[in-house]
């Protein structure tokens, strides 16, 4: 597996970057940059689709980190008992990602039941982040998900990761609780992040921890 910062361009540790294909840099700006014109497509989109200011999301993502991880699980004859990455939510607030030598292995939980998600060659799967759960008070889901290993195929995937500044609280946005009830506790960004790195993958406890009761 291998982690990069990809922006802002200073949060990039290049001693950890490839040095081949000498194309290597040039295609990953290229990447994030594409992918994050699809990501704030699609963050207007939401936001207009839930009677939101645009704004709202895209002033909160526009110009923040992006980060990339890219995994290679190799094939295993055993593939029933093993697991590729274990059930997990995604942190930041939209993920995009491909498959990119076609071999499926996503799944996603739903209604307490495993589904395969059957992308199409070359498409993006946008996956909703912990942090745009929260932010949207519930009207976007983040979605518990896994990766499991083929018996045969080696499988290599790429998650682009949209977060937010990491001065913020997130808390639910007045935007987005019209109704008046808000349904999520604050937390401040950074703390959010360290329980990621300091607790095992658990599926979605992290947010719902911070769920009021209603
Ligand atoms: O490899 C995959 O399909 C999933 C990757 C993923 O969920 C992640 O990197 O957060
Ligand atoms: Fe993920």
């Amino acid at each position: 597996m291998l982690y990069l910062h990809v922006h802002p361009s200073d949060s990039r540790d290049l001693r950890f970057w490839p040095t081949s294909p000498a194309s290597f840099r040039q295609s990953i700006d290229a990447y994030s940059s594409e992918t994050k014109s699809l990501a704030l497509c699609l963050f207007e989109f939401m936001a207009k689709a839930v009677g939101a200011k645009p704004e709202s999301l895209l002033d909160l993502f526009e110009e923040q980190p992006r980060g990339l991880r890219m995994a290679y699980y190799p094939p295993c004859r055993q593939a029933d008992k093993v697991m590729g990455l274990s059930p997990h939510s995604d942190a930041g607030g939209l993920t995009l990602l491909l498959e990119i030598n076609n071999v499926q292995g996503l799944q996603i939980k739903k209604d307490g039941k495993w589904f395969s998600i059957d992308a199409p060659n070359g498409a993006l799967i946008a996956n909703i982040g912990d942090t745009l759960e929260i932010l949207s008070n519930g009207k976007f889901r983040s979605v518990e998900h896994r990766a499991v290993i083929n018996p045969n195929k080696e499988r290599i995937s790429a998650a682009l990761f949209h977060y937010p500044s990491e001065n913020m609280v997130i808390s639910p946005l007045p935007e987005f609780v019209k109704d008046g009830k808000v349904k999520y506790r604050s937390i401040s960004y950074l703390d959010f992040m360290k329980q990621i790195f300091t607790q095992q993958l658990d599926g979605k406890n992290r947010v719902e921890v911070l769920k009021l009761d209603q």
